[in-house]
């Protein structure tokens, strides 16, 4: 029996685009079918994102053709692939800050205009809301600036695959669920299979290897701008996907034994009327809990009770590795050398000169230690890819000589191989006295912790430390505000 295969609603064959001298796509061919999840994935620059681009009509190619429904595409651009029902949720979200999350709807919906277009864009997005964050709580009147980073992705995805007369046929997530926790990523994974399952189609971009195994149909691997392997997703496993990827694989990471404390906590803090939050030397405290329950708000607090000074301190009581980039972490017109020695400046200044030898010296280490992907640090930090900046903003800060290091779910867009290499450093870190308050909302990461604080609402909830740091313990104490017995 031949099986017919329904026409792609996008292909791109043999797509290659260059930025000056950094090859992003070196030949990519690719289709999507109507009815598949693709997975894509590959190392921090591997190309995914451009390639997503050319999709999306964002980025015209330099060599390479497109089409649409079988039919060659030659004034393909973001308004075109929007007519076509291709909607991108980018990594670096996209939303105006200043804008209501109705009036962002009312954007990317032109055709919901005239006399009555809030109640029907406020229709629109809260429908598509309630479908995929089924009890999300988001009032569609705030303003998106106001919003937390979890709650803006969700608006984001929301818009996506909202349906005001174009109906959605391909959505593009490149990295959708970095600040998302288990519950609102299995929420919004099921809505994908729901969406797939009735025709439509999705690419689905994820340093997660699971998310990407458990959803997509097929799973494609990029490397250095080029497809290396693809196969249906039941035919691969994680340890296939990363050897394909071309990292080392190594064995799942562990808690470390714990040697003797310090009696003697470095870091104090409390939260409301919940648990008191201690971290003693060398020691690695992890912040769980359902996202937005106030674990930023207590990095932001611990760090402006140490930084309060008038003048900067040569020696730094903590440092922050942010994980909302944009907000607070980059300095975007800067080369990726300022961005990270900023922090340091103290360290490589003599006579209060900069000694630039020694700046590049320094972002050379980090630059080989962490692997970050640019031909020269020189280069503008907006020119590395998403997980390449987070890279820097790590190595900003553990470059510093702060004995405390406050990280805001640092890892968001870092892919398989480099997380691995950062958890080793800061287990060797932790090891010569260094102490790491730690929020994440992957479990993985957390369970790496000595001690964990649970938040809730605002407050901890609960606290586990050693065999008692368990997915289990954390989400029984996330959802009832109780460690299970
Ligand atoms: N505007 C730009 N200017 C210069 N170089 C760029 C630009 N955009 C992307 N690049 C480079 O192209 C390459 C591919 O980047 P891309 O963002 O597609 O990677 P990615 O696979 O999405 O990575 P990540 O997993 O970190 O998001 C990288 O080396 C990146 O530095």
């Amino acid at each position: 029996m031949t099986v017919r295969m329904s026409k792609a609603i996008i292909e791109v064959a043999d797509a290659k685009v260059s930025f000056g001298a950094v090859r992003a796509l070196a030949g990519v061919t690719l289709a999507i079918r109507p009815g598949e999840c693709v997975g894509l994935v590959g190392h921090n620059g591997a190309g995914k994102s451009t390639i997503v681009s050319v999709i999306n009509g964002g980025l015209t190619p330099q060599q390479g053709s497109i089409s649409g429904d079988g039919e060659p595409l030659q004034r393909y651009g973001i308004n075109a692939a929007r007519v076509r029902g291709i909607r991108c949720v980018f990594q670096e979200l996209s939303l105006c800050p200043n804008l209501t999350v109705v009036e962002n709807t009312r954007i990317l919906h032109r055709q919901v205009g005239g006399l009555g277009w809030r109640r029907r864009a406020r229709l629109v997005i809260e429908r598509s809301l309630d479908a995929v964050f089924p009890g999300h709580g988001i009032e569609s009147d705030r303003t998106v600036g106001d919003l937390s980073i979890a709650e803006r992705q969700m608006v984001e995805i929301a818009m996506a695959f909202s349906d005001s007369g174009i109906a959605p046929r391909l959505i593009i997530l490149d990295e959708p669920t970095s600040s998302l926790d288990a519950s609102l990523t299995e929420q919004m994974l099921a809505y994908v299979r729901r969406f797939v399952a009735s025709g439509g189609a999705v690419i689905l971009i994820s340093h997660i290897l699971h998310e990407i195994l458990v959803t997509a149909s097929r799973i494609v691997v990029m490397k250095d701008g080029r497809i290396v392997a693809e196969r249906p997703g039941d035919a691969w496993s994680e340890h296939g996907l990363v050897e394909a990827m071309g990292s080392v694989v190594k064995g799942e990471a562990h808690r470390r034994t714990l040697r003797d404390l310090a009696k003697e906590p470095v870091v104090i803090a409390q939260t409301g009327r919940g648990l008191p939050l201690q971290a003693k030397r060398g020691e690695i405290v992890g912040l769980a809990g359902l996202a937005g329950h106030g674990q930023t708000r207590m990095l932001m607090n611990l760090h402006a009770a140490s930084t309060a000074d008038w003048l900067p301190r040569r020696d730094p009581a903590v440092t922050f590795v942010a994980g909302d980039r944009r907000l607070n972490g980059v300095f975007d017109l800067w080369s990726v050398l300022k961005n990270f020695s900023i922090a340091s400046l103290h360290d490589l200044a003599l006579r209060g000169v900069v000694d630039a030898e020694a700046e590049a010296e320094r972002a050379g280490e980090w630059k080989r230690r962490i692997d970050i992907r640019t031909p020269d640090m020189t280069n503008r930090m907006l020119s590395l890819s998403g997980g390449n900046q987070q890279k820097v903003l790590f190595a900003r800060s553990l470059a510093t000589r702060a004995p405390v290091v406050l990280m805001d779910d640092p890892m968001r867009g870092v892919d398989v191989g480099t997380k691995q290499e950062v958890y080793e450093i800061i287990r060797q870190e932790a090891q010569r006295g260094r102490t790491f308050v730690w929020y994440s909302t992957e479990m993985e990461e957390v369970c790496l912790c000595d001690r964990v604080y649970v938040f809730r609402e605002g407050e901890i909830v609960a606290e586990l430390a050693g065999d008692a740091v368990t997915e289990e313990n954390i989400l029984a104490a996330s959802f009832k505000g109780e460690a299970a017995a």
